[in-house]
């Protein structure tokens, strides 16, 4: 530790077999406080080939059996579960903002989400699985049924430490899967205090191993371990080509969710008040670190002047700082890496001719000298090719683009190699219609905020947002099972 950092720690080690367990390298990264660089929240191992090897070994024996369980039993695990996440909300949520630093609200909605998540997933064990199609014998009996991969690989990104690791490893559980988990090294700590829940419900073990790490030793290692199956991944879109590539070279199934350049359309007889107050929602909470974000806001010139002055008063009224602050609406960037990101983005849009109507600078002063902060950003005059209007920022910066029809407007929209969610504000159904209709990605949403994600409908991309496959919901059940067709004759 150097001289200034603070630290109440634990050390946070792998699941494996059902025992925490410490990498066989002896070595630990340390997990800080984006909001305070100098607080370590926690150790977290710096695992190896061979511990993944042990989890996967450990995963591919325990699937034997816990496939034979019934539907329901597994279900009871998960309910088991749920209660022990709820009961631990407040701890968990905490450890999240700090971690990752999105405001204590936040996390505990995500959290909470987690909890609703896992209960969902649990009476999914008491849900059909196939179908009975009608045999061109009349004497035979032909349906289909549905069977687990076997081990799959979850491979996971900071920005939702709960949310997404539960909705990929509820379902692959529930469906008779195994797992080994790998979580984002920056959130590692959040994640194992949910896998701490699964152990506590008992699950048997081997069903469910973690295993932290650098991506480039465990992630790839899930990626070409030969007993893994299936792969899920959410995260950048660079991560989830190679996923894709190092899957399809050994015969794995694979799930990418990625990236997103979401834009939100406002159209001229749309309700101002109420686009204002989801554009800053949806572009600014947690500091625009969601795959679903707004960043591109699309506005016909007619109420162009009027939108911009509404949303400058909105986004000079954010009170940025540390996530525990019960005044705070905006938490600092995840990382400093991220941080340096987001300004060379906003440096970017600034040498290409933008203009900078808010913020665009890292917050130094009061008290949050120690933290990865940056002001709420808006840009205007950009045009539809620059850098900021093409490339995912994932912080808290919005670009404003001027557009005369509705029609161009779309044209405008659907001008990035992204599709994973956008949305409209009007009144007009002929342009909710034509939006519906034209708009090319995977959720869009009329008059409501381009984030927010429903956990009993399907979510994923189109374009180069996923690998078309869509999580959550009874959507996951494609990717976790494999349709079998079965024939009988007696
Ligand atoms: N579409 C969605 O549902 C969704 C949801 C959340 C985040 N995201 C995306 O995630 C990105 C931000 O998350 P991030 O920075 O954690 O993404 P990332 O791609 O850097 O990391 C994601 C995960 O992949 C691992 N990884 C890194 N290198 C790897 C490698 N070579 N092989 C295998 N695994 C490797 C990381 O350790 C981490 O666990 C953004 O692009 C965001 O849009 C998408
Ligand atoms: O970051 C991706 C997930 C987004 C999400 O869960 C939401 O918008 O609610």
């Amino acid at each position: 530790m150097t001289i200034g950092e603070k630290t109440t720690t634990n050390t946070y080690l792998n699941y494996i077999n059902g025992s925490w367990t410490a990498s066989s390298s002896g070595e630990v990264d340390k997990s800080t406080n984006p909001a305070n660089a100098q607080e370590i929240v926690g150790y977290i191992q710096k695992s190896t080939a061979a511990d993944l090897d042990r989890a996967v070994q450990a995963a591919k024996e325990a699937q034997v059996q816990w496939r034979k369980l019934s539907g329901a039993a597994r279900g009871d695990y998960l309910f088991k579960t749920a209660n022990i996440l709820e009961a631990r909300l407040n701890d968990i949520a905490e450890t999240m903002t700090r971690e990752m630093g999105k405001s204590l609200p936040e996390a505990k909605g995500e959290t909470a989400r987690g909890v609703a998540i896992l209960r969902y997933y649990a009476g999914e064990g008491m849900r059909k699985v196939g179908d009975v199609i009608p045999s061109t014998d009349s004497e035979a009996l032909m349906f289909t049924n549905r069977v687990p991969l076997g081990v799959v690989g979850i491979i996971s990104p900071w920005n939702f430490p709960v949310a997404i690791p539960v909705w990929k490893i509820a379902p692959a559980l529930i469906y008779g899967n195994a797992v080994v988990f790998k979580p984002a090294q920056e959130t590692a700590v959040t994640a194992a205090k949910v896998i701490e829940c699964f152990a506590e419900a008992g699950l048997p073990a081997g069903v469910l191993n973690m295993v932290t790490g650098a991506g480039s030793v465990i992630g790839q290692g899930i990626i070409d371990h030969k007993d893994i199956k299936g792969i899920s991944f959410t995260g950048s879109d660079q991560v989830g080509k190679l996923v894709a590539q190092g899957a399809v070279a050994r015969g794995a199934k694979y799930q990418l969710e990625m990236g997103g350049k979401n834009p939100v359309i406002v159209a001229e007889d749309a309700d101002l008040d109420l686009a204002v107050e989801a554009t800053v929602s949806g572009g600014l909470r947690s500091t625009g670190q969601k795959c679903t974000a707004t960043s591109r806001v699309i506005v016909q010139s007619k109420i162009y002047d009027l939108f911009k002055e509404k949303l400058l008063a909105k986004v000079n009224e954010i009170k940025v700082g540390d996530g525990l602050n019960s005044d705070t609406w905006m938490g600092p960037c995840a990382s400093e890496n991220q941080l340096n990101t987001v300004l060379s983005y906003i440096e970017k849009g600034k040498q290409e001719g933008a203009t900078l109507l808010a913020g665009g600078k890292r917050i130094t002063g009061g008290g949050l000298e120690n933290g990865f902060y940056v002001e709420p950003t808006v840009f205007e005059n950009v045009n539809r090719n620059m850098v900021i209007a093409q490339e995912e920022i994932f912080g808290p910066v919005l670009a404003l683009i001027k557009v005369d029809t509705i029609e161009e407007a779309l044209e405008v929209a659907n001008d990035t190699k992204y599709g994973l969610s956008a949305s409209i504000f009007t009144q007009n159904i002929g342009n909710m219609l034509s939006f519906i209709r034209e708009m090319d990605a995977g959720l869009v949403r009329i008059n409501a905020e381009s984030a927010g994600v429903e956990l009993q409908a399907p979510f994923g991309g189109m374009k180069q947002s996923s690998s078309h496959s869509r999580e959550q919901g009874q959507a996951a059940i494609e990717f976790y099972t494999s349709i079998k067709t079965v024939f009988v004759k007696a």
